[in-house]
This record gives C-alpha cells, sequence and structure tokens, in this order.
C-alpha cells in the first residue's frame, strides 16, 4: 500500500502577510511571507512554494489581484526599468525553505543580475532569515534560533523584492492563479446538494475566497431568534395521513397557515365572502378564512411548483414546522429542504460574477435561499458606511413585517435584521439585478411569530431555459412605492448594466 505522505502547511495565524513572489532556477513560483512579530520592529521572512500555502489561499488571492491592479495602474513601478527576459531569469531563486530546518539566512547569491535596467542588491532580494520549523503538520518560523538575521519589518518587502516581482510581470503569478481557481473549485465540491460549477471565459478572476458556504443564518451580535418555546407552533390538528396522505394541503385547519393569505374561491358562505371583502378593505382580521395553498404539482414536470397566485404577489409563505403533526411528507414543506438544481457561477461581462442553472427551470421552481450574517440595522449600517462606494453591496433587509404605524407592538425599520452575505452565505450571493428579472424573492416563514427571522427564497418567475442568467430586481416593490422611493438624481448611485428594455438605469432607487 502506498503511505501517504503527511503534508506541512504555513501556520495561518502566525502569518502577517505575503509580501511579494518570484520565480525559482525550476520555474515555479515562490511566495515571500512575512511572519507576525510581538517586536514589530523586526519581521522574520521566508519563501514558500505553493504547496505550502493552503491555509492561506486567500490572503494569496488578495496579494496578487493587489498586484496586478498595481501593474495594470502603472503603481509603484516608479521609474523602475524592467529587465529583459534574459535577465529576468537570473533573478531566479532556489527556494531556502528546502534547506534543512536549521539552515540560516541570507545566501548571497552573487549571480545575481547586475542589469542597469535593475539594480538588486542580493543580500536584500534573498533575504531568509527565520528558522522554519515543522511539526504536526504546520510550519512556522522559530524566530529566536541563534544565528538568525532579523530585518527591520518595516522595510519587507525590500524595494529589490518589489523590483523583482514587478519583473516577473502578472505572468510571475501564473501558477498562483491557477492554485487559488482550484481551491475555489474545491470549496464548490463541498457545498451539499447538486453540483455547482463555475465558468470564466471572460478572464482569469476567481471570486473571493474569504468567504464560507453556510446552510444557515448565522446569527451576528445582538440577533436573537424569538424565544421557540414561548412561541414557536406547530400544526396540532393536522395528520399524516389526512386528505388520503396528501398533508395539510386539504384541510382548513392547518395552524402554519394562519398567516397565509385568504382564499376567496374557498370561502364557503356569504358571512366568510363578507369577512374577506373586509380584510381586503383592512377593516378585518383573516382569521378562520381557507387559506391559499402555496405550492402546487406542474403536470408536466411532476416537480412542486410556486402557486401562480402566490408567484404574480409578495406574500409571504407560511411552511410547515418540526413541531407540526402533518409529519415530514407534508407537501407544505419545500424551501426547507433544500436546493434541488445544480448551478452555476460565471463571469458577466460588466456585473462581476453571475448564477444561471445549467438545466430548464418551471416557471414557480425553487431555487435556492438567500443566506449569510443576520446583523442589526445599526451594524449593517456601519459595515455600509465604511465600505467603499460602487463596492459590491451583499446586504439583505428582512423588513418584509414592518409596520411604521406607531402601534406599540409595531415593528419598525431600525429593529429589522440585516442578511450579510458578503462574508459568509450561499450561491444566490452571485444573483445579479435586472429591471426585467426572471427569479423573485419570496418571505419564506417557519415561525409565524416571529416576523424579525424568516427565509429568503428564490423562485423562478417564468420557464427559463438552461444556461440563462438568473436575475432578481433588487427594487421589488410594487410599482407605486418605486415611483415613491425614487429619489431622483440623490442618493448613491450605481449604474445598471441589466440590459433590458426597460431599464431604470440604476441597480437601487
Ligand atoms: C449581490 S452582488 C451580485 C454578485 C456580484 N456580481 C459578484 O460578482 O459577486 C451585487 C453587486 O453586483 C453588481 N451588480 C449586480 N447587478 C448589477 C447590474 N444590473 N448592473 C451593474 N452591477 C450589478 C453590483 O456591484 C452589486 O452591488
Amino acid at each position: 500500500m502506498p503511505r501517504s505522505v503527511a503534508r506541512n502547511y504555513v501556520k495561518k495565524s502566525l502569518v502577517d502577510q505575503i509580501c511579494a513572489h518570484r520565480i525559482d532556477e525550476a520555474g515555479t513560483e515562490q511566495y515571500l511571507i512575512k511572519w507576525k512579530n510581538d517586536a514589530l520592529s523586526q519581521a522574520v521572512v521566508s519563501w514558500h512554494h505553493l504547496d505550502d500555502l493552503i491555509p492561506i489561499a486567500d490572503s494569496l488571492q488578495t496579494y496578487i489581484n493587489n498586484f496586478i491592479l498595481n501593474i495594470k495602474s502603472g503603481y509603484g513601478t516608479g521609474s523602475l526599468t524592467l529587465a529583459p527576459a534574459d535577465q529576468v531569469s537570473s533573478l531566479k531563486r532556489k527556494s531556502p525553505h528546502d534547506e534543512s530546518p536549521a539552515s540560516r539566512a541570507s545566501s548571497l547569491d552573487t549571480s545575481t543580475t547586475n542589469s542597469s535596467a535593475i539594480s538588486i542588491s542580493s543580500s536584500k532580494l534573498e533575504v531568509w532569515n527565520g528558522v522554519l520549523l515543522k511539526k504536526a503538520g504546520d510550519i512556522y518560523p522559530h524566530s529566536l534560533a541563534s544565528g538568525v538575521e532579523r530585518i527591520d519589518a518595516t522595510t519587507v518587502p525590500t524595494p529589490e523584492m518589489l523590483s523583482a516581482a514587478k519583473a516577473y510581470l502578472a505572468d510571475g503569478v501564473k501558477q498562483g492563479r491557477k492554485f487559488i481557481r482550484r481551491q475555489f473549485l474545491g470549496q464548490l465540491e463541498r457545498i451539499p446538494g447538486p453540483k455547482v460549477t463555475f465558468v470564466n471565459v471572460i478572464n482569469k478572476e476567481t471570486p473571493s475566497l474569504k468567504f464560507t458556504y453556510i446552510q444557515d443564518y448565522v446569527l451576528g451580535h445582538g440577533v436573537s431568534r424569538e424565544d421557540a418555546d414561548a412561541v414557536k407552533m406547530g400544526c396540532e390538528k393536522c395528520r399524516p395521513d389526512m386528505g388520503g396522505n396528501r398533508g395539510c394541503e386539504y384541510t382548513a385547519k392547518c395552524d402554519c397557515l394562519e398567516f397565509a393569505v385568504p382564499d376567496l374561491a374557498r370561502c364557503k358562505d356569504d358571512e366568510q365572502k363578507e369577512q374577506f371583502a373586509a380584510w381586503e378593505r383592512g377593516e378585518a382580521g383573516s382569521d378562520g378564512l381557507p387559506k391559499r395553498f402555496p405550492y402546487r404539482i406542474d403536470p408536466n414536470s411532476k416537480k412542486f411548483v410556486l402557486d401562480t397566485f402566490y408567484l404574480e404577489s409578495r406574500n409571504p409563505i407560511y411552511e410547515c414546522n418540526e413541531l407540526c403533526r402533518c409529519g415530514s411528507g407534508c407537501k407544505n414543506r419545500l424551501v426547507q429542504k433544500g436546493r434541488t438544481v445544480p448551478l452555476e457561477i460565471f463571469k458577466t461581462l460588466k456585473r462581476g460574477f453571475g448564477l444561471r442553472c445549467p438545466i430548464d427551470l418551471k416557471r414557480g421552481q425553487y431555487i435556492d435561499r438567500y443566506l449569510g450574517e443576520l446583523i442589526t440595522d445599526t451594524e449593517a449600517s456601519a459595515r455600509e458606511a465604511s465600505g467603499i462606494f460602487d463596492k459590491a453591496s451583499y446586504l439583505f433587509t428582512l423588513d418584509k413585517y414592518v409596520q411604521d404605524d406607531g402601534e406599540p407592538d409595531s415593528l419598525r425599520r431600525s429593529d429589522c435584521y440585516v442578511a450579510d452575505g458578503e462574508k459568509m452565505g450561499g450561491l444566490t450571493r452571485f444573483i445579479n439585478h435586472s429591471c426585467d428579472p426572471n427569479c423573485r424573492l419570496f418571505t419564506v416563514s417557519y415561525n409565524r411569530f416571529d416576523r424579525r427571522i424568516y427565509d429568503l427564497a428564490f423562485f423562478a418567475l417564468d420557464n427559463i431555459p438552461a444556461g440563462t442568467e438568473l436575475t432578481f430586481d433588487y427594487n421589488d416593490v410594487e410599482e407605486r412605492e418605486l415611483q415613491a422611493n425614487d429619489s431622483g438624481e440623490g442618493g448613491s448611485f450605481v449604474k445598471c448594466y441589466c440590459g433590458s428594455k426597460n431599464c431604470r438605469g440604476k441597480l437601487w432607487v
């Protein structure tokens, strides 16, 4: 049996940053790690091959992105004249990391170019002043070892290191970019459910690795669910064998549907019809009225899809929950069972990454939830204020049940939670805006008494052919509300590139 080779990786918590790169004699990329050091004035740095960098792949991505940005904008190249290719190759170095752990730094390489184009002081370029230890799968510096040269932390990367990195231009990070792509594909493979793929035929960019795929909301500081024991209830009068094993659909008794939208067609007498009319005028509640069931079977695909009435409205969906008597086979459980369709992240021309489904979707078909860290409104405002203008936004306010009517128990906007999908979330964070969208985000509640935490579920508004970009309207409100909200020229303006005929020209109103 072949024995697996134990690998060692740089210990993430001890790494300060990646600050330069170069290519070794074998043409393999190396990256310079500056290690954290309590004595800030002194740094320990060491060169590493990509194999060591898995735990800090996200830092590598930041380094490479910044490096390429700087190259493109011309920043930092200063008066530097890049060396011709033959001279560049003479900048290649071995990795001291390949030497024994006891090896020490600054092996002067006198073969360093003496090009007049790039003046490189070999001792500085070659700086490697840590003794690296490998233990229990970790690589870390042993900075106290005797004979270890220390350098001034404020001078890393040295101008010589930067010059050398620039000499390789973007090509010098080719292997790094492939490595980042592999890490990202690995992340996608680990997402439960149908396959998730990634395609980028536009450029070499990979979505941020500083992102965690989660399966449920993560509750941030100051965020809590309504006390489940006190207010969460299941349907009490339903049974699994009810209505010929069809569950809650065929009963007017399902408590979970209590807050769902009433159904005029099922009102059985004049009294109910009158109550329905009064409910429509906002003069009566809907207690006791039959309710609309959210899902139906699509006769062609035999899949459960969202009922047309819901699809054409913005009414919340109330699903059964784990306390219900109807059992797990009940038809009023769709979103809670998770994604059932494969998805593909892809690069668009002007709108960053987008999302599409590689198979045909039916009108009303459930796609996936929007997830993220749930934070308070105050925290969301602080995060917005600290971000740069025009930066992609992943904040979604859970304000479906806001009532600004001044009543003591009404929910004010400032009390709502916000789902932040920037650092953690699901695949739907990649769904772009369109003024003529093919999907809509619906409120799905499992606890009708919790007005602050509910699911946000994407459903297809049309039959969507395989490979079509999925979009939704970031301002999904009734037309009249949209006009009232639109403050004209003011506010933050992000140009919309949805390309639809009825494009409003900006992302948020
Ligand atoms: C939730 S993210 C969508 C995914 C994003 N494209 C990405 O690459 O991660 C929202 C951001 O995408 C960009 N975006 C989405 N739809 C757009 C559109 N129609 N026009 C221009 N930018 C758009 C904006 O930067 C917006 O803040």
